[in-house]
């Protein structure tokens, strides 16, 4: 066990020969375990990170002995991704399981280590940040990581919080529809004023499969506009979403554009009520509390229309599509790019996890599972969403990646 930067030196000579689907290769993974207490220690870092550099040099040259280097359609593009010091904005997503959270935790330690300060925020009700940094990030708010040479911070938006906030919402006002969906969104005074016009039938008809899962788009959008105007994250010049799968991924893009349409409708109601008779005016209260309301409901508004223009600024922000080399999974990221492109969100990168490596002996199963993977990868040339992107081919190891040590090894192979 090493846990000074002498014997932390000493050890590379040590690297545990590993395997990728039959292929023998040192593996820098199996460092992790030795030096996590090494790794603790912040300051160690700077100089573990020049060790772990020469660890990768050691790796680069045995790939090439072994001729089994990673694949290599990667398409140079880290570089325009880490240039300038203007913020931003990084959305991965795609289908279940593809590694998503190991491609942004990844591409965050890398912005870290090429003096980014950098947060991560995983908008998935089902985090997986903790698991993939091999660190306690619960808790509903910036957790720094240790390790990367530059502040790395990560976020798991709280789903419990934002589940239960909707819930009392619903249940206090014992409504449903729309006033339960006002209600959830914090529109809940709006909705009770509303609430004997009929609501529901002046609104349309909210998006389908509205549900809790609604709740944390909205607390996603609450923290975009906080990242945007609390002086709290003003530090960070890259910022990376780690999002849920393709379904609550849309629902959270398209979020904006339909409050911004309610809202909308809400306020010309409200115009039209206003000029009418007491009897109407009696059920909106006093003239002051109208003004109040309508100008809470003003700014929520421009605030969700600043969260839709960040969504779709090409200058700042980019949705990186991450999926694996299966007719299912390249099908699903069609339709996602698709649906990406329709909302005007910039899409131009996708990267195709977990490619068979290379291999001059493959098994029976490995040759079956190429052959399954070489027509998936040939689905997205002819793709009609998918051929236009700049494809990265990541490849499978045969080791689970955890930790930073092993996000930056992911990183450095990915991100180029
Ligand atoms: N290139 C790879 N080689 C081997 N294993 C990988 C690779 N990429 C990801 N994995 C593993 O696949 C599993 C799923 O990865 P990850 O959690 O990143 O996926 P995800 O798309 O975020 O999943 P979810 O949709 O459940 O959030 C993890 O165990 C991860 O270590």
């Amino acid at each position: 066990m090493a846990s000074s930067p002498s014997s932390f030196s000493a050890s590379i000579t040590d690297l545990k020969p590993m395997t990728i689907m039959g292929n023998n290769y040192r593996c820098l993974f199996s460092l992790q375990q030795d030096f996590s207490p090494f790794l603790k220690s912040k300051s160690n870092f700077s100089s573990s990170f020049s060790s772990l550099s020469v660890a990768r040099k050691l790796h680069k040259k045995t790939f090439q002995v072994n001729s089994v280097s990673v694949p290599t359609e990667s398409v140079a593009g880290f570089d325009e991704m880490v240039s300038g010091t203007q913020r931003k904005y990084y959305m991965l997503g795609g289908k279940g399981g593809v590694g998503k959270t190991s491609c942004a935790a990844s591409l965050a330690v890398k912005f870290a280590n090429n003096g980014h300060p950098t947060l991560v925020v995983s908008t998935d009700p089902a985090h997986s940040l903790s698991d993939s940094f091999a660190q306690d990030l619960t808790g509903g708010r910036m957790v720094p990581v240790e390790g990367p040479i530059s502040p790395l911070f990560a976020l798991e938006i709280n789903p419990e919080q934002a589940r239960e906030e909707f819930r009392s919402a619903s249940k206090s006002n014992g409504g449903s529809g729309v006033k339960d969906f006002m209600d959830g969104m914090g529109l809940g005074l709006i909705a009770d004023q509303l609430g004997e016009l009929k609501l529901g039938e002046l609104l349309d008809t909210p998006p389908p499969g509205l549900d809790e899962a609604i709740a944390i788009s909205k607390a996603c959008c609450d923290y975009v506009i906080q990242f945007v105007e609390s002086q709290e994250y003003n530090m960070f010049t890259r910022i990376i979403f780690d999002t849920a799968p393709t379904g609550h991924t849309l629902r959270l893009l398209s979020l904006p554009d339909f409050l911004d349409a309610s809202i909308g409708k809400i306020l010309k109601l409200r115009q039209k009520i206003s000029s009418a008779t007491s009897a109407i005016k009696s059920v909106f209260g006093q003239e002051e509390n109208q003004e109040d309301s309508a100008e809470k409901l003003e700014k929520l508004r421009e605030r969700m229309i600043k969260v839709r223009e960040l969504f779709r600024d090409t200058n700042s922000t980019e949705f990186v599509i991450v999926t694996i080399p299966t007719v299912m999974a390249i099908n699903e990221s069609s339709r996602l790019t698709a649906s990406l492109k329709k909302e005007s969100v910039p899409v131009k990168r996708l990267v195709v996890n977990q490619v068979l490596p290379p291999s001059a002996s493959d098994c029976k199963f490995c040759a079956m599972k190429r052959k399954d993977q070489t027509r998936a990868l040939s689905m997205i040339e002819s793709d009609p969403e998918l051929s236009s992107l700049t494809t990265i081919q990541a490849p499978l190891v045969d080791v689970e990646i955890r930790g930073v040590p092993a996000l930056q090894f992911l990183g450095d192979m990915v991100w180029k």
